[in-house]
């Protein structure tokens, strides 16, 4: 009897530390995409390895292949550029990998772990500067703020899609 309320009482309060808490609050969500050519070229697992390395969960990922109207909703920031078109056509012709992955600095960090637009302007050990050399054919998406990231999750995700490594089990939280 005692056993168990000690055992209780020391879930209780793995799961309501202070540190516990404040991630809670402070949870950091962007999106990221496999394009159709980093799928094809079978880089699907050396990105999702770069990113657990680093320390990032996965909350959320799926295979499919995207709806022009999808995309065209996705960079809908660019319509006025003239690559725009073909861009949306592009990603919506062949599979591609959505993934949600959530920890500190999260959005940032992505961008940094990608490399720049342009595969040229990317340094060695960058995903871009790795692996491409296209700039149509870059390999991977990511969200380029916070606020962006928010809306790319919802566009691509049902929030029942996602899970929350805060709330799921105890060897999910982060401490
Ligand atoms: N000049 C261009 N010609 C062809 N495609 C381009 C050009 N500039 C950008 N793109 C494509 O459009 C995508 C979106 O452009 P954006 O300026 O948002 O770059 P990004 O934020 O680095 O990339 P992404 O949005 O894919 O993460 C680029 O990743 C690239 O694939």
């Amino acid at each position: 009897m005692l056993a168990s309320l000690l055992s209780l009482i020391s879930v209780i309060s793995r799961k309501l530390t202070p540190e516990s808490i404040i991630m809670s609050a402070q949870r950091e969500r962007t999106f990221i995409a496999v394009k159709p050519d980093g799928v094809q070229r079978g880089l699907v697992g050396e990105i999702i390895k770069r990113f657990e390395a680093k320390g990032f969960k996965l909350a959320g990922m799926k295979f499919m292949q995207a709806s022009e109207e999808l995309l065209k909703q996705h960079y809908i920031d660019l319509a006025d550029k003239p690559f725009y078109p073909g861009l949306c056509k592009y990603m919506s012709s062949a599979p591609l990998v959505a993934m949600c992955w959530e920890g500190t600095g999260v959005v940032k960090t992505a961008r940094v772990m990608m490399g720049e637009t342009r595969p040229a302007d990317s340094k060695p050990g960058t995903i871009r500067g790795d692996f491409c050399i296209e700039v149509g054919r870059n390999i991977i998406r990511g969200s380029d703020s916070i606020e962006s990231a928010d809306k790319e999750i919802a566009l691509w995700f049902r929030p029942e899609e996602l899970t929350s490594w805060t709330q799921a089990n105890d060897s999910w939280i982060y401490e």
